[in-house]
């Protein structure tokens, strides 16, 4: 396995409402970035509809056939891991926001929907949370994901962790005014887990909301090795996966847990 990797992510206008424009503008920009030749194209969360919610029953792609289709004829042909962003996707018993991996033979490589819904977009009202945590293997190295509000719950990475995850890929869609969150809560993750953390955000503008990009490449010491602005573009970055092991062995946090007092009942009252 390699311990070198390079990661494209696709940071791009989402049309709310219009899956054939988010289709047509997904598949450019994609074409654009294999370009340069990645390892992982990722691209942000909702990506084929946006945040169309009062009529997202109607438009979310149907058991993501369509985007199965799409991400993984796309792999096959660029011999590329393709992380699908988040899709809204409508299975029998509602809509869940789901990420869809694939393999660079175009197989599909892992599944998560996700698991916190955001109130503040309404999501709780549409949308139907997911009950697992995500985990996938991309060219041997075992990464974890997760959807845009799921990053203000340090648990679920910390779970990805501990489950082995070295690399963090998180599709998006973070409006302003939170830029610091975002900045900051990615930043938090990598430090805290000692692993990569790649964030593909979109920009633009829908329904009165502003998202701002920023999508983010951070190391496992917290410095961050690509960041976007507020435009359009592809960003792309080459990351060493070796040192995911030195952060761990400078600082042995994993060692140093102490789980057995992490409980609400394992003290006294101070
Ligand atoms: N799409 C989302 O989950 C947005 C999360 C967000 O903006 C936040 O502040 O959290």
């Amino acid at each position: 396995m390699g311990r070198k990797m390079r990661i494209s992510l696709v940071q791009m206008h989402v049309d709310a409402g219009s899956p054939e424009a988010n289709f047509g503008r997904a598949a450019e920009r994609m074409e654009q970035a294999a370009a340069d030749k990645p390892d992982l194209i990722v691209l942000p969360e909702m990506w084929n509809t946006g945040y169309a919610l009062e009529v997202i029953g109607t438009i979310a792609d149907p058991a993501g056939e369509r985007t199965k289709a799409f991400a993984s004829d796309f792999s096959r042909r660029h011999g590329v891991n393709v992380i699908a962003g988040s899709i809204a996707e409508r299975r029998e018993d509602g809509v869940y926001n789901t990420i869809r991996i694939f393999g660079r033979d175009g197989e599909p490589a892992g599944e998560y929907d996700k698991i916190h819904l955001f109130r503040l977009m309404d999501e709780e009202k549409h949308l139907r949370p997911g009950q697992r945590i995500g985990l996938a293997e991309i060219d041997g190295v075992r990464a974890g994901v997760m959807i845009c509000y799921d990053i203000r719950f340090p648990e679920l990475a910390r779970t990805l962790a501990l489950a082995g995850a070295r690399l963090l890929v998180v599709p998006a869609e973070w409006p302003h005014p939170r830029l610091e969150h975002w900045r900051t809560l990615l930043r938090a993750r990598a430090i805290e887990n000692q692993m990569y953390v790649a964030a593909c955000n979109r920009v633009g503008s829908s329904n009165g909301t502003d998202f701002f990009g920023h999508s983010m490449i951070i190391d496992p010491w917290g410095e961050i090795v690509a960041e976007a602005g507020e435009e359009e573009t592809i960003l792309t970055a080459e990351i060493d996966l070796e040192l995911v092991e030195d952060v761990r062995r400078r600082i042995p946090v994993f060692e140093d847990r102490r789980p057995a007092l992490y409980k609400l009942d394992a003290g006294q009252p101070v």
